[in-house]
């Protein structure tokens, strides 16, 4: 159930480019063809003020990234401005998603994807949408990670750091409830909703644009009760309480944004490990700049560092304390993984990537963050609301998961029949706003489960 149902006038584009006046049919690949959805809406609009407000930011930092990168980068982001007009040119008259040439680690990886598209299919309006989506950030890094000078420069890292600086208030709040805290399943769930709730604020849904938070992130949590549409808190304190658990307990995070979002991951860890319902926490980061916000491994150093270095004196105990965990190995960085900035569903993994799927099961409880984390979930499909977890995995299933996503993409799964007319009548626009969450947790069966499993079927 989507958001737009009246039928917008036809443009010159759209004729040109066979862009059909329609919401996504059911059960069918979402992409930019259909002009009702919010694939259309994203490559149409979102994406291009994407684009565009990189060359300004570039433009107006020019003298100062000079400065820092040399002379020699002068030449180089003149270069690179040119590349991005072309890349946003291409965005827009629904050119073909071209093979990588440079030298980036995960060339292959790509370019084995984009051979095997189907030619009719492959563009940026007519591919599924989380290709395009993917294959633009990609594209834009690519100009970067070939140039000389501009490696190691991350152009959202600016809009990233303002989103912590910005919410200070709030994290001074959560900290000294956080000091507090009784440990019991009250609290487990209380800090499980404060992640959800954290990623609301990702600057991709704004196209760069600060999220205002307001100052009380418990105010907030309790006035958005109502608004979490699937709740599996209880089975996730289940999974990790459950003593006869094969697996260590050790907790994956996928992450999502960096700024606020990455704050309250850390917040939920510490209370993991406090709890000792958890030994370690590993974290998942982006190898390269993705969806404006994303958290890469050099913002995780910066949040701990402007942490502890804060004059407010809570912010300075907490940035060291995580410091010390991630020093004892308590909190762990996971290896750098391409996969999570390829364009593969999740459930291509254990084909493409048996190493990481096998890493993820060896886990007691992975986490994956977010809406676009959601959208590899179930592949980008225009599910029925109402279709099971399960079956939108498509049998992935590496160990037992909770998907913490705020809506802010036309699809979704697992909702009780007629809920969605509900909400939809409460706000038509309501898989759009980020203001509707779920804790959505899926349980792999043991030999044990499966074995009954079985043997009731055979009964049958
Ligand atoms: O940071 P998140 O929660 O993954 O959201 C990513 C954003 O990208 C999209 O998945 C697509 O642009 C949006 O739906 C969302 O705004």
């Amino acid at each position: 159930m989507s958001s737009s149902t009246s039928k917008a006038p036809s443009t010159e584009f759209d004729a040109k480019y066979g862009i059909l006046n329609l919401n996504t049919p059911p059960r069918s690949p979402m992409c930019g063809r259909y002009k009702q959805s919010f694939a259309y809406y994203t490559l149409r609009s979102r994406l291009p003020i994407t684009l565009t407000s990189i060359i300004d930011s570039i433009t107006k930092d020019k003298d100062e990234l000079i400065s820092k990168y040399g002379e020699d980068s002068r030449e180089e982001i003149k270069n690179i401005i040119g590349s991005i007009s072309k890349l946003k040119y291409q965005l827009q008259t629904d050119k073909a998603l071209e093979p990588f040439v440079g030298n980036e680690p995960d060339i292959e990886i790509w370019n084995n994807f984009i051979q095997n598209m189907d030619e009719e299919n492959n563009s940026f309006f007519k591919a599924c949408w989380l290709y395009a989506e993917c294959y633009m950030y990609r594209r834009l890094s690519s100009f970067f990670e070939n140039s000389k000078t501009l490696t190691s420069f991350d152009y959202f890292a600016k809009q990233k750091q303002n989103a912590l600086m910005n919410s200070v208030v709030c994290i001074e709040e959560i900290l000294n409830v956080l000091q507090g805290v009784e440990i019991a399943y009250d609290s487990f769930r209380l800090m499980l909703k404060l992640n959800l709730w954290g990623n609301r604020c990702d600057l991709s849904i704004t196209s760069g644009k600060q999220v205002q938070l307001g100052n009380n992130p418990f105010d907030l949590i309790r006035s958005f009760d109502n608004k979490i549409l699937i709740d599996n808190s209880e089975s996730v304190f289940e999974c990790l309480k459950s003593a006869n658990s094969n697996k260590p307990a050790v907790v994956e995070f996928v992450c999502d944004n960096a700024g606020y979002e990455l704050f309250t991951d850390f917040v939920l860890a510490d209370y993991l490990i406090k709890s000792k319902l958890v030994e370690k926490v590993r974290f998942n980061l982006k190898a390269i700049p993705w969806f404006v916000s994303d958290a890469t491994i050099n913002d995780l150093n910066w949040t701990l560092y402007y942490l502890q270095n804060h004059s407010i004196p809570i912010l300075k105990e907490y940035g060291k304390r995580w410091q010390e965990l991630l020093n004892n190995k308590k909190f762990e960085i996971a290896p750098l993984d391409y996969f999570w900035t390829s364009p593969y569903e999740y459930y291509r993994m254990c084909n493409i990537n048996p190493e990481l799927y096998q890493k993820l099961s060896e886990s007691r409880l992975v986490i994956f963050k977010g809406d676009l984390n959601y959208r590899k979930l179930i592949g980008d499909f225009s599910w029925s609301c109402t279709e099971q977890f399960i079956t939108c995995l498509r049998g992935f299933l590496p160990t037992d998961f909770v998907s913490l996503r705020t809506v802010k993409a036309d699809l979704i799964c697992g909702l009780l029949e007629g809920q969605a007319e509900k909400v939809f009548e409460i706000d038509k626009n309501w898989m759009t706003t980020g203001e509707y969450g779920t804790i959505q947790f899926i349980s792999k069966p043991t030999i044990y489960d499966k074995a009954a499993i079985t043997s009731s079927l055979s009964m049958e």
